[in-house]
């Protein structure tokens, strides 16, 4: 029998959920890339992982396979991959494995690892933390964010800058029977607006989160999508938007990162799009300003739009600062720890024509101990530091009432 009716064996009998589980277990036991995710407003679950061992670094969107970009905030050193190719595909519309052409030459590996994911389907012990790394150790002082506030306040009071986005991060523990397959699934019910999705990257880890930030998305090669998302206030469930109203601090400090984004036009001479905002938008707990920005790639004769926006536009003064540069370096120097994949960006590229790249927001990396969440504030002259402490304490429950409620 060939693979491919193997696999189709394996998981006829079973819910979407059920063989989601038993992959990203098998990915997990296996050591190989997966990325699950769900796109905003739609339903569908999709699910891609890679069995060869292929370490594909694109910067080139256009003519890329189909896969999944998982870029961290820095660009990273060296050879790494920041690719997941599409070889084995689990949607939720079908549930039912797509085995792509290319791995046709890899049947060796490909029966493997569907012995380990039949092992797994009967397997009630199997631990997914077993397979991951400890957590490090997490600087959680407050007194030592808000200097950090101070210091961007300073830096910033002195014409140095005009915004600083520190972060910081934090720990938490994670229940007896959470799995991340599952908190996906209440992540995607939680928050119907965000993208929602599970990475694991053998030697980065594991990365769950429910993202509000487009970065860049495309649509069958003709509209070119990026938004300008910042302002932060937390709210009430049933919060009616028409009620928002905003300070001068967080209009100035979404209109800079909305500048940013013209100015990345301006650079490549790109004079006709159209800007819609800022809208008041929910996410989640939150509320945000958002403008939204789209162009025609045919009618202004741009086909490669989105791969130079991606190499323009990264890392937004809606996660760094402005100028960019420069406050990229103040937080390498000041922040005092690596944001890895947060803030960085990610998602499905050349899938059904359309790609769809997200900032990694609204995320947390889980360990064999429990998990470290990451949150960080757009800093201004007109900030308190007190009320940036208080915002990334909001932006971490997007995650956390989530994975602590008992659905
Ligand atoms: C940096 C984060 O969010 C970004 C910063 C915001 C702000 O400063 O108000 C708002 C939305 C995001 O662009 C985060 O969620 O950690």
């Amino acid at each position: 029998m060939n693979s491919l009716n193997q696999f189709r064996q394996l998981t006829g009998q079973s819910t979407y959920a059920e063989n989601l589980t038993h992959l990203f277990n098998a990915a997990i036991k296996e050591n190989i890339p997966i990325a699950i995710w769900r796109k905003p407003a739609e339903e569908q679950i999709q699910a891609i992982c890679q069995i060869s061992d292929r370490k594909l670094q694109i910067e080139e969107l256009e003519n890329a396979p189909e896969g999944f970009i998982f870029h961290p905030f820095r660009k990273p050193e060296g050879e790494s991959r920041n690719y997941i190719l599409s070889e084995i595909e689990l949607s939720q519309k079908k549930n039912e494995f797509v085995i792509h052409p290319t791995l046709q030459n890899h049947s060796t590996e490909l029966s493997a690892f569907f012995h380990v994911f039949k092992e797994l389907q009967s397997d009630d012990k199997f631990k997914f933390t077993d397979f991951l790394h400890s957590s490090p150790e997490v600087d959680e002082d407050k007194d030592k964010f808000i200097s950090l506030v101070e210091k961007c306040k300073q830096y910033i009071s002195e014409g140095y800058y005009q915004k600083i986005v520190p972060s910081r991060r934090a720990k938490y523990g994670i229940k007896k029977n959470f799995h991340p397959v599952h908190e996906l699934f209440k992540l995607c019910e939680a928050y119907e607006n965000a993208f929602v999705s599970l990475v694991y990257m053998p030697g980065n880890g594991l990365w769950i989160g429910a993202t509000p930030e487009l970065l860049i998305s495309t649509e069958n090669n003709q509209y070119f999508h990026t938004v300008s998302l910042a302002g932060t206030q937390g709210v009430p469930p049933d919060f009616d938007l028409s009620r928002a109203a905003w300070r001068h601090k967080e209009i100035e400090e979404q209109a800079l990162v909305s500048r940013y984004i013209v100015n990345c036009f301006k650079q490549i001479r790109l004079r006709e799009y159209d800007e819609n905002g800022p809208k008041t938008v929910k996410a989640g707990n939150l509320i945000h300003l958002k403008t939204s920005f789209k162009v025609d790639m045919k009618a202004t004769n741009f086909p490669e739009l989105a791969s130079t926006m991606l190499q323009l536009l990264h890392p937004t003064s809606a996660i760094c600062g402005m100028p960019m540069k420069p406050a990229a370096q103040f937080l390498e120097q000041n922040e005092g720890y690596d944001r890895e994949y947060f803030s960085g960006y990610l998602g499905p590229v050349n899938f059904e024509s359309s790609t769809s790249i997200f900032v990694n927001l609204r995320c947390s990396r889980v360990y064999r101990d429990g998990g470290v969440i990451y949150a960080g504030a757009g800093v201004t002259e007109y900030s308190i530091a007190e009320d940036e402490w208080a915002e990334t304490e909001i932006k971490f429950r997007t995650l956390l009432n989530v994975f602590e409620s008992n659905a």
